[in-house]
C-alpha cells in the first residue's frame, strides 16, 4: 500500500521504516531538510539502537524515500501524522502549530478514498476538529487515530510489536459509523502483519483513542513520581527506596516496571503530556480531576532541586559552588537515547552551573544535543575526562557504560580531586565503590 507519513522525527522516521519495513510503499516527509538529507542516504538522524541497519536496508529496497515535497504524499492511502506537538512556550498547553500546519497542507492533497491517520500525542477534542478539516477539503477523505505508544531506545522493536494496537474512528449515525469501520479495515490492512503475528486491537471512539494516549503516559509518570515520593521518605528514615521497589513490585497488581526511583521523569513526552493534560482538563472544566498531576510534576522537578542540594552538602555546604567542578555522568533524559529534550541530568548541570560550578559533562550519544541546550558546559569524551579534577560526580543517566565504570581503576580514582559521588539513577553498586574509597550517596537509599 502507499503510504505518507509527515514528520520525520523520532516517532515519524521509525514509523516510516517500520512500516516500509512491512511491505508498504513509503515516502516520509519533513520540513528539515538536513534530516530527509540524512534520512535519503538511509542514516538515522538521531540516536536509536537498530534505526540505521532497517534504514539503510529499506532505503536501498526502493520501498521507502524521502522528501521536503508534500506533493509527492498525493495518492497515497494512508497519510500518518507524525509531527511534533511541544509545550506552549507561556502555557502547559500544546502547542498546535505543526500539527494544523500539517492538516493544512494534507488539506490540499488529500484525495477520495484516503485517510489521514494522526499518530502526533494530541488534547482530547483535536481529533475531530483535524477531520472537519480534512471533510472541508475532501468529503470523500477520512481521519483516524493511531496513537503511538513507542519508547526511544527501543523504538524500533516497539513499532514493530506494539504492545498494542489503538484505532480510534469516526462514529455516530450510520453514515459515520460505516466510515469508522471502513478506515478501521484499511489499517488493519496496513498493520496486517502485526494482527497476525496477535497484537491485541483495540476500536474506539476518536476522542478515546486520543485520551488513551495521554492517560497511559499520566499513569507512568505517576508511577515514577509515586516511587520517587517514597524516595523522599526513605531519605529522613534511612530506609532503602530501591528494596522498597522489589518489595511492592512482587505484587502483581503492582509491578516493578517503572518503578525505578532517582532523577525522575524527562524527555520529549511524559512532562509535556501531563501538562497539556491538565491545560487541558482546565479549559474542560474538569481541572480538579487531574489536581494530582500537579503533584506527580511537583515531586519530579524536587528530585533534580534533591541533587543540586547533596552536591552543595557534600562539596562543603555553601549556597554556591563558585570553585567547585562537578563530573556529570551523563547528559541525555534517559539511556539509549541521545534526546536531551527536558532532560533531568541536563536540568541539574544547569542549575549547577548557575550556582557557579565548572560543570563537565560525559554522555555516549547526547554530547551534540546538549552542547546545543547548554553551551556553558564543558564536555568531554569519556567518563574519566568527565572526572578529572572533580570535586564530586554524578550519575545522572543510568547508561550501561557507567554501571560497568570499575570504582578502583586509577583512571577514576585517582584523576578526581575527590571521591565523591551521587548516583541519581540508583544504578551503581553501592558496596563497590565504597570498598573503593568513594563516598557514595543515592537517592532515596538513606545517608549511609
Ligand atoms: N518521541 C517519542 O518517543 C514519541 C513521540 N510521540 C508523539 O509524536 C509526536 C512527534 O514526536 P517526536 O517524533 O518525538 O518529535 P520530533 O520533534 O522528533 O519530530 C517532529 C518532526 O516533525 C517535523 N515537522 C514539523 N512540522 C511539519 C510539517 N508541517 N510537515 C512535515 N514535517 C513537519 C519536524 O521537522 C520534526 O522532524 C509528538 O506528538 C509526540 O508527543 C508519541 C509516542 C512516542
Ligand atoms: O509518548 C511518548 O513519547 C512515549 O513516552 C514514554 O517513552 P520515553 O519518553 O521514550 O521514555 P520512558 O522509558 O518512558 O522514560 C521516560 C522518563 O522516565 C524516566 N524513568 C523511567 C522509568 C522508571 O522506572 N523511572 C524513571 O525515572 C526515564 O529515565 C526517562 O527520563 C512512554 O514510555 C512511551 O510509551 C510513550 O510512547
Amino acid at each position: 500500500m502507499r503510504i505518507s507519513v509527515i514528520g520525520c522525527g523520532y516517532l515519524g522516521a521509525v514509523h516510516a521504516a517500520g512500516m516500509a519495513s512491512l511491505g508498504h510503499d513509503v515516502i516520509g516527509i519533513d520540513i528539515d531538510a538536513r534530516k530527509v538529507e540524512a534520512l535519503t542516504r538511509g542514516e538515522a538522524p538521531f540516536f536509536e539502537p537498530g534505526l540505521p541497519e532497517l534504514l539503510r536496508e529499506q532505503v536501498d529496497s526502493g520501498r521507502l524515500r524521502f522528501s521536503t515535497d508534500l506533493e509527492l504524499a498525493r495518492g497515497a492511502r494512508v497519510h500518518f501524522l507524525g509531527v511534533g506537538t511541544p509545550q506552549q512556550r507561556d502555557s502547559d498547553a500544546a502547542d498546535l502549530t505543526y500539527v494544523d500546519a500539517a492538516i493544512a497542507g494534507l488539506a490540499r492533497i488529500v484525495g477520495p478514498g484516503e485517510v489521514v491517520v494522526g499518530k502526533s500525542t494530541v488534547p482530547v477534542g483535536t481529533a475531530s476538529r483535524l477531520l472537519e478539516c480534512i471533510l472541508d477539503a475532501q468529503p470523500d477523505a477520512s481521519l483516524a487515530w493511531n496513537p503511538e505508544f513507542l519508547r526511544e531506545g527501543f523504538a524500533v522493536t516497539d513499532t514493530l510489536r506494539p504492545d498494542r494496537l489503538v484505532y480510534g474512528v469516526r462514529g455516530g449515525d450510520d453514515a459515520e459509523r460505516e466510515a469508522g469501520e471502513r478506515d478501521a479495515a484499511l489499517l488493519d490492512e496496513v498493520y496486517a502483519d502485526l494482527l497476525e503475528a496477535d497484537t491485541p486491537r483495540l476500536l474506539t471512539d476518536l476522542a478515546t483513542a486520543e485520551l488513551v494516549k495521554v492517560s497511559a503516559n499520566a499513569f507512568l509518570a505517576t508511577k515514577i513520581s509515586f516511587i520517587n515520593a517514597m524516595a523522599e521518605i526513605c531519605e529522613q528514615t534511612g530506609a532503602d527506596v530501591t528494596m522498597l521497589a522489589d518489595a511492592i513490585g512482587l505484587d502483581p497488581r503492582i509491578g516493578r516496571r517503572f518503578l525505578n526511583s532517582g532523577l525522575g521523569f524527562g524527555g520529549g513526552c511524559l512532562p509535556k503530556d501531563i501538562r497539556a493534560f491538565q491545560a487541558r482538563a482546565n479549559e474542560l472544566g474538569v481541572g480538579e480531576s487531574l489536581h494530582f498531576l500537579r503533584e506527580v510534576d511537583g515531586v519530579n522537578q524536587r528530585r533534580r532541586a534533591r541533587v543540586v542540594e547533596l552536591t552543595r552538602e557534600l562539596t562543603g555546604g555553601h549556597e554556591r559552588l563558585d570553585g567547585i567542578t562537578v563530573g556529570v555522568l551523563g547528559l541525555a533524559f534517559k539511556p539509549n537515547s541521545d534526546d536531551t529534550r527536558d532532560s533531568p541530568a541536563l536540568d541539574v548541570a544547569r542549575q549547577l552551573l548557575d550556582l557557579g560550578a565548572t560543570v563537565r559533562g560525559y554522555d555516549p550519544e547526547a554530547s551534540a544535543n546538549a552542547a546545543r541546550v547548554v553551551p556553558e558546559l564543558a564536555l568531554t569524551d569519556s567518563p574519566a575526562e568527565a572526572l578529572r579534577g572533580a570535586d564530586i560526580a554524578i550519575v545522572a543517566t543510568e547508561w550501561q557504560e557507567f554501571r560497568d565504570l570499575d570504582p578502583a581503576s586509577p583512571e577514576l580514582r585517582d584523576t578526581v580531586a575527590s571521591a565523591r559521588i551521587i548516583d541519581a539513577r540508583n544504578c551503581l553498586d553501592a558496596t563497590a565503590w565504597r570498598a573503593a574509597g568513594w563516598t557514595l550517596r543515592a537517592l532515596g537509599r538513606g545517608t549511609t
